[in-house]
């Protein structure tokens, strides 16, 4: 057993979307590092290996919990329970899920499942642990966003837009907890090998091997952004920084340009 150094305490951390992918990597480094955990996913037979692989390998307490979190019920139960939970010190906002095709040919279903889970589940659980974070002035919260959130393909536009939401909720709880020490990052990757792009109907073997990272090296380059504090980790990009100065600048622009009482002058009648 691999017995991480417990002096430190680093309490519990929360990934939703445990069952595969992403997630799964996030639950097993984050073991690594000893913390207990709270696994989320609606395959709890998956959970429930992984639990018992990680008790077993690094001696952490894990809580495999089943939960479909576009359900309002499952969301809300989950919330309550999470927030009673003072031990908890780390919410990983990784679950999500992608439909990519033109909108109309996309189901309501669909894009309610985006909506509900890339959204709403995102949103109630960091509300969830906020409270107590900011009393304890201490916490992690990682939004699991994506590039395609700074940009809509045209059969992203409901994902896109979904990703968007992260990117812009995240920016702004990081401007709301500036000078404390809850910590908010948005992790935005670029494509990964996982499930998702099954599930989303483009697969895999759809993409350019040479634009697709593995899923280890999305969550350690992810976790190293997080250990160097950065606000925004995009895993793939060489040099972000200019670039994300950029995209922040052209929106804070726009906003100043926009604060006027009258209309701007080419719609003059
Ligand atoms: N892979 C990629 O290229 C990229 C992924 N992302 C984002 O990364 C995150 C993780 O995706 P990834 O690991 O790739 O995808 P996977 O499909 O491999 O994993 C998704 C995880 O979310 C869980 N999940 C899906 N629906 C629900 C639900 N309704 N309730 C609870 N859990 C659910 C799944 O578990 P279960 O089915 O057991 O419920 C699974 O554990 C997503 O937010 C995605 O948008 C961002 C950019 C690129
Ligand atoms: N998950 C991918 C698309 O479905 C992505 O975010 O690139």
């Amino acid at each position: 057993m691999n017995t991480p150094d417990k002096s430190k305490q680093p309490g519990t951390a929360i990934v939703t979307g445990a069952s595969a992918g992403i997630g799964l990597v996030y639950a097993k480094r984050l073991a690594a590092r000893g913390y207990d955990l709270i696994l989320v996913a609606r395959r709890s037979d998956r959970l429930d290996i992984l639990a018992t692989e990680l008790r077993e390998r690094f001696g952490v307490r894990v809580t495999p919990i089943k939960a479909d979190l576009s359900n309002l019920d499952q969301l809300d139960s989950l919330v309550g329970r999470i927030e009673a939970d003072e031990t908890l010190t780390f919410l990983v906002n990784n679950a999500g899920t992608s439909t990519l095709a033109l909108v109309a040919d996309t189901s309501f279903a669909a894009i309610e499942a985006m909506n509900d889970l890339n959204i709403r589940a995102l949103v109630r659980l960091s509300r969830a642990v906020l409270t107590g974070f900011k009393a304890r002035n201490h916490g992690v919260i990682v939004n699991i966003g994506s590039v395609l959130g700074f940009r809509s393909l045209p059969i992203s536009t409901v994902y896109s837009a979904t990703k968007a939401y992260v990117l812009m909720f995240t920016r702004g709880l990081q401007a709301e907890l500036t000078g404390t020490k809850v910590v908010i990052q948005l992790v935005a990757p670029a494509a990964t090998a996982t499930d998702i792009w099954e599930i989303s109907g483009v697969p895999l073997t759809a993409l350019d091997p040479s634009t697709v990272m593995t899923v280890d090296d999305m969550v350690d380059a992810a976790l190293a952004g997080l250990d160097m504090g950065e606000t925004l980790t995009m895993p793939s990009v060489e040099s972000p920084g200019s670039l994300i100065d950029s995209y922040d600048a052209a929106g804070l622009d726009l906003l100043s340009a926009s604060q006027n009482s009258a209309p701007a002058s080419r719609y003059a009648r």
